[in-house]
């Protein structure tokens, strides 16, 4: 029942449901989940069912009701929420509840949307398998053995298991997009922009971004209806007008729509001959729906992943500063981190104290994005890394400026292969880093991309394919996902373990 965000709005507004009944539906399902699939980080039994009476005591009423009224979503852990805890799946901020709402969770609730709960991620959403997490791994409701993707990996297979039928996730690099194609589900990175930032705890902010998961296409242009537009408590929000994305998807011509079609990604070595058939396969879809096909080459790809992992570090040494025990996050007593009071340097209290914070709060991979950004930025090395990795990201925009000159869209994988073991690239970064071979460019050129079900491998595992538009055209990309979803039927395959009750 929960995996249509437009039925269940429908039987709430026809009465045929209480919102109190969809809810408690939400909280069963996660009752029946949660055990295998770990995918929440916190549940809100009690202020979902208090939102939820309350939007039904508004109906009964007859008091003029908000647009998502009633509609359970599950918010990743890394946007605040002023009555539940927000922890980026960190030891660092473990026992931290903020004290307000980030603007996309804001709306969402203005919206009447009932946050269900916050979703596991890897710590500070570094990471693409959720393995990172400080609160345990979340599995992949297609087979438990597997990884949901990451960072956003709860978000994804709280919609997936059939929790909640919309989710919010952030995408630095892919964040949004590679769990929703491991989970067999439609993710939208929005525009660089497009959706404030205020309230989501920064990891690289000239990259981070918040946007909506859900089944189809229809689900995720409901939630970017509601989470999208201007913020003044975010200067780098843009004052752009807000479209009719529901509006935006009924127009599903692809006549005269040129789609560029990256080959260069499919044609590389490594690429699972599943994703490069699935790619394949959605350029004769978006032929035979009269789409123009031509090939289309973004010149400086092979650089896309250096130059996130130099700058996506860098920003996230600057960021992650605060959390020293003081001005932010966990504290933890010097003498408690295996040194002993004569150890330490009695001049430097408070050094000592970040050190043992510090040390005791971050996991590994935070660790080791903290020490290449803060090497790459330092003063003999500023140029060669960062500065450098600053002008080839301008020739990545270039690349995209340029070829949107001459096509609207451009289709290609969104990951080189579908949802891998857990375990499997825990103790190989650079593996798990090439995770976001195609994924970056969009989030480096700040353009929107939206990951779509793309069909399903031998071994039964879903298996994406992304387009990319130019900014702000998020209408573009909507409705050419729509077009593609009213030809296949991939969005409305659902995993074995899929809640139905
Ligand atoms: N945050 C993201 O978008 C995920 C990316 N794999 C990273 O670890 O940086």
């Amino acid at each position: 029942m929960l995996d249509s965000t437009s039925t269940i709005l429908e039987l709430l507004e026809s009465g045929d449901a209480t919102a109190r009944e969809v809810t408690e539906t939400a909280l069963r399902a996660i009752g029946a989940t949660e055990p295998t699939n770990n995918a929440y980080t916190h549940v809100g039994y009690e202020s979902a069912l208090r939102a939820a009476d309350a939007v039904d005591a508004d109906r009964k009423a007859g008091r003029p009701l908000p647009p998502l009224a009633g509609l359970p979503v599950a918010i990743k852990d890394v946007l605040c929420t002023s009555d539940m805890p927000t922890t980026c799946s960190s030891n660092m901020l473990r026992n931290f509840t903020p004290p307000y709402d980030a603007t996309v969770v804001a709306k969402l609730k203005q919206a009447g949307a009932i946050v269900i709960g916050k979703t596991n991620m890897d710590e500070f959403a570094m990471g693409a398998s959720t393995e990172t997490s400080a609160m345990g791994k979340t599995c992949n409701p297609w087979d438990t053995d597997r990884t949901p993707g990451g960072s956003s990996g709860g978000a994804a297979a709280a919609v997936a298991s059939g929790t909640v039928p919309l989710s919010i996730g952030t995408d630095t690099g892919g964040s949004i997009r590679q769990p929703a194609a491991f989970c067999g589900i439609t993710g939208l990175k929005p525009t660089y922009g497009r959706c404030s930032r205020y309230g989501l705890v920064a990891f690289a902010s000239s990259l981070d971004q918040a946007g909506p998961l859900g089944w189809s296409v229809e689900d995720v242009a409901i939630g970017l209806q509601a989470m999208a537009g201007y913020d003044p408590a975010d200067s780098t929000s843009v004052d752009h007008e807000v479209s009719d994305y529901r509006a935006a998807i009924a127009e599903t011509d692809m006549k005269g729509v040129r789609v560029g079609v990256l080959r260069e990604a499919t044609d590389q070595e490594g690429v699972a001959p599943a994703i490069r058939t699935a790619v394949a396969e959605a350029e004769k879809v978006f032929r035979d729906l009269g789409a123009e096909i031509v090939e289309v080459s973004l010149q400086h790809s092979p650089y896309w992943v250096p130059t996130y992992y130099v700058i996506a570090p860098c920003e996230a040494s600057s960021n992650l500063s605060r959390f020293d025990g003081a001005h932010y996050g966990y504290r933890h007593a010097a003498e408690e981190n295996g040194a002993s009071e004569s150890s330490l340097d009695k001049t430097e209290p408070l050094e000592a104290m970040y050190r043992a914070s510090r040390a005791a709060g971050f996991g590994s991979e935070v660790k080791r994005r903290i020490m290449v950004g803060t090497y790459a930025l330092s003063e003999g090395y500023y140029d060669a890394y960062y500065n450098q990795a600053l002008k080839v990201r301008r020739l990545i925009r270039g690349d995209y400026d340029t070829t949107f000159g001459s096509v609207d869209l451009i289709l290609g994988p969104v990951t080189p292969s579908p949802a891998f073991r857990l375990g499997e690239n825990t103790d190989d970064p650079i593996a798990m880093y090439l995770c976001d071979l195609f994924t970056v460019g969009a989030n480096l050129a700040g353009v929107p991309a939206i990951s779509l079900p793309g069909g399903i491998d031998d071994d039964g595992l879903p298996v994406g394919i992304q387009l990319q538009a130019p900014v702000m055209q998020e209408s573009k990309l909507l409705a050419a996902g729509a077009a593609f979803q009213s030809a296949t039927s991939h969005h409305q395959r659902r995993p074995d373990s899929f809640v139905t009750t």
